[in-house]
């Protein structure tokens, strides 16, 4: 599809969310003794890096991918896990960490997963909500920025895999021909 590219939001505007995000989570999870921080792969890589370099504490990482828009701009509602988390999670505190929550199903499918492993809390911090597109409900703890219904990207979300990079959030608007 040929396309241009809108901000949406700034660079700037990104790192005031991201400081509000992470004076919640600082104040929350002050008591505990370590913090396990999960990014889903790999829309959360840019804005896991970001959040965790504000956090106190103990905290730790560790990754997993679910995947389910491919190259389309639709969720095709068939997440997979495609690759799981290097270690145990039972009786960890953990805080899964998002790009983006749009129907809801990628998280609710890895949330499931997650629970059944006996977390001591499990926690979702999605930097974007989309909340007028939710399918499953689920519950997301901390959010940076509610948007509407466009398909964005930069900050580590992709279109076709591109624009990953862009150190700001940008709207895809349809150009013509196609
Ligand atoms: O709420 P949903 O409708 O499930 O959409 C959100 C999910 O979709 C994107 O991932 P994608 O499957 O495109 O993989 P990616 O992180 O590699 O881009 C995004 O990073 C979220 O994980
Ligand atoms: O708006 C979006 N952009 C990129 N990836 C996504 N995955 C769900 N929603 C989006
Ligand atoms: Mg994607």
């Amino acid at each position: 599809m040929k396309h241009t590219l809108e901000v949406m939001i700034s660079e700037q505007e990104i790192n005031q969310a991201l400081d509000t995000m992470a004076e919640q989570i600082n104040r929350d999870y002050a008591g505990v003794d370590s913090l396990l921080v999960v990014g889903l792969l790999k829309g959360s890589v840019i804005v896991m890096s970001d959040l965790v370099r504000r956090l106190d504490g103990n905290v730790q990482m560790d990754f997993m991918t679910a995947s389910s828009y491919g190259s389309s701009t639709e969720s095709s509602g068939d997440v997979k896990i495609v690759m799981d988390l290097a270690q145990s999670i039972k009786g960890r505190h953990v805080l899964l960490v998002e790009d983006i929550i749009d129907t809801g199903r990628t998280l609710s499918k890895v949330l499931a997963l997650l629970n059944s492993r006996e977390p001591a809390s499990l926690a979702i911090a999605s930097f974007l909500d989309k909340p007028t597109r939710r399918v499953v409900d689920v519950d997301v703890k901390y959010t940076g920025v509610a948007i509407p219904d466009e398909f964005v990207v930069g900050y580590g979300l992709d279109y076709a895999e591109s624009y990953r990079q862009l150190p700001y959030i940008a709207k895809v608007v349809p150009s013509d021909g196609e």
